[in-house]
């Protein structure tokens, strides 16, 4: 039988129609194998903007629920690594407190170790800690004075966990101040905590 005239044309719809399948399946249930999300998308759409925009949505799920798979999400932090991030705090601190504290600098330091009894998110570790500071108040009037109290209370906290005491002689062997080019992290060298407050 003879081809009618429509012929070629019904051929072209037909790869059109099969380019326009593939590009979808791709879209919508493929794994991108591209770093840009938009290589994803198809070249011409078919579809109204609501239902691209609702595919942006699914590939972004999608991703998102890669991360997951691949234990890339936010994990929630331990009470112990809560507790060695902010004795770190602390003692790199207590480290850079100045030889010479200013007022303003001892009550400062006095006011963040009673916010820390009160908000610290382990309310066990802070009720304890409560208790720690009110049998040993804070003693800041130079820098080895605040790091040797620092040590203490911490040896109080180790106490109290049956950890091993760490011998505070050593304190500024095993904490240093944080290391910043010029000294640029030295609480001393911010001329405006000098100026207000002696
Ligand atoms: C204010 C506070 C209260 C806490 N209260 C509790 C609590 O009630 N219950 C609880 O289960 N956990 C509590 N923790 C957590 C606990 O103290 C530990 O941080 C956690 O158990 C991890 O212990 P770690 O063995 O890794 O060493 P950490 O005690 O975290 O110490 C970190 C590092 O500091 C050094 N170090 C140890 N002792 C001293 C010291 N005295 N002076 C200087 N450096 C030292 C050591 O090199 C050690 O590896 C508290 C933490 C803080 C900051």
């Amino acid at each position: 039988m003879s081809e009618t005239p429509f012929h070629p044309l019904f051929q072209t719809l037909e790869k059109l129609s099969h380019c326009i399948q593939n590009h979808l399946s791709n879209f919508i249930g493929g794994t991108p194998s591209h770093s840009s999300p938009t290589n994803e998308r198809p070249h011409f759409s078919i579809t109204s903007s609501s239902k691209a925009n609702s595919s942006n949505k699914d590939f972004t799920l999608r991703q998102q629920k890669g991360l997951v798979d691949e234990g890339i999400s936010a994990n929630p932090v331990t009470k112990v690594e809560l507790g060695r991030a902010t004795w770190t705090f602390l003692h790199t601190l207590a480290a850079q407190f100045p030889d010479n504290p200013t007022r303003q600098q001892k009550k400062d330091v006095k006011e963040l170790m009673a916010i820390l009894s009160r908000m610290y998110p382990c309310k066990e570790c802070a009720d304890h800690f409560k208790e720690v500071l009110r049998a040993n108040p804070v003693q800041a009037g130079s820098q080895a004075e605040f790091s040797q109290w620092l040590c203490h209370v911490h040896n109080v906290v180790n106490r109290s966990l049956n950890k091993p005491i760490f011998p505070c002689k050593r304190v500024d062997a095993r904490w240093g101040k944080l290391d910043c080019e010029l000294r640029a992290c030295d609480l001393q060298g911010t001329p405006d905590f000098g100026e207000r407050s002696h």
